[in-house]
């Protein structure tokens, strides 16, 4: 999905996140419980002079996993090694990794449910022992060779926490669970990013981009962006007039549903009677990969009251309904 309300990133927008991103627990707007529970996890750390507990943060794309992992490290003063799970596609990827870290450093793995089973289970023993098991040649003759790694601190991020085998969720300390943001924070991701990007924009206009931002500050950035383009381009202040017509030119509804999210809706609807359906039939009928319909699109439709997950299948509510403007038929 890359839509404008897509909360995954785009390539391009990386160079905006980094200029956008708050660099300090302080700066960072919302998730007040996640922000008190690392605080003191943190502060605990820095008081014993020990690495923290290892971090899982856990929730949809676009909701500050990667910025959390820049302030973990940026408040305990150490550097900051970032990989992914696609990245480790072997034990020795990881080992490599691994081996390389100085003291306290803090290592960053995204998408932690996608790396590769053979380097989970050396992950367990680094996680707990700072200690590896390099494996030396093959076969018969193969031997493990026990290594020393330095204390660090792992910050895992996963848009699928139930994806994570147990044994791995377990070695966490501390498990974050982000939660869409109210539209009031939304605002204050707004406003702040606003005035880093020395754009004008009405209060007015403000509130109207954080109803439509689907509880997520990348898209609530992502839609200023726009509206900033539409208000220079079109030499009009950043009021609601602005915010409304370039939304519209961006697809972006009054609920802040976009292209993708109103095909989901209507496809349960129209083809499989309001539902339930099960989630592999839905993406195929929509054109979607599933893990894109599960991770970010379903998570906003069932927040909004939209729809809803049942064991067995989706289902589109009465309120769904109506925002589809499809007559729900009488309940027989
Ligand atoms: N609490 C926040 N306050 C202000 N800005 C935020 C906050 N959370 C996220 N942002 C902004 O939203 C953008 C996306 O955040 P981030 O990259 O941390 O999301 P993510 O959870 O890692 O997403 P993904 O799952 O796609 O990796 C960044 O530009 C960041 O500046
Ligand atoms: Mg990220």
């Amino acid at each position: 999905m890359t839509g404008e309300l897509s909360g995954q990133a785009t390539t391009g927008e990386l160079g905006y996140e980094g200029a956008l991103r708050p660099g300090s627990l302080e700066e960072f707007v919302g998730q007040s419980r996640v922000r008190q529970q690392l605080r003191l996890l943190l502060d605990a750390a820095t008081m014993q002079q020990r690495t923290p507990d290892h971090i899982l943060l856990a929730g949809p794309p676009g909701l500050g996993k990667t910025t959390l992992s820049m302030i973990v490290a940026a408040e305990l003063e150490k550097p900051l090694h970032q990989t992914s799970g696609p990245a480790i596609q072997h034990a020795g990827d990881l080992a490599a990794v691994l081996s390389a870290l100085t003291p306290g450093e803090v290592l960053f793995i995204d998408e932690i449910h996608r790396m590769a089973r053979s380097a989970e289970e050396m992950l367990y023993l680094a996680m707990e022992d700072f200690k590896i098991d390099i494996m030396v040649g093959k076969g018969a003759g193969a031997t493990s060779i026990p290594l020393e790694i330095a204390p660090f601190t792992l910050v895992g991020a996963t848009t699928r926490a139930g994806l994570l085998p147990n044994p791995l969720r377990d070695r966490f300390g501390f498990t974050a669970h982000l939660e869409f943001y109210a539209d009031d924070e939304l605002e204050s991701v707004v406003t702040r990013a606003a005035r880093l990007l020395e754009f004008d924009i009405a209060a007015a206009g403000v509130s109207e981009i954080a109803r439509r931002s689907r509880g997520t500050p990348r898209i609530a950035n992502r839609l200023l962006r726009r509206v900033r383009d539409y208000s220079l381009v079109h030499g009009v202040a950043g009021g609601t007039d602005a915010v409304q017509a370039a939304l519209a030119l961006y697809d972006v509804d009054a609920q802040g549903l976009d292209r993708l999210d109103r095909e989901v809706l209507r496809a349960v609807v129209e083809r499989f009677g309001g539902g339930p359906v099960g989630l592999s039939t839905l993406a195929v009928s929509v054109g979607e990969e599933a893990e894109t319909i599960e991770s970010v699109v379903e998570p906003f439709l069932v927040r909004a009251g939209l729809l809803s997950r049942t064991p067995r299948g989706r289902t589109v509510t009465r309120m769904g309904w109506e925002h589809t403007g499809i007559p729900m038929p009488p309940v027989s």
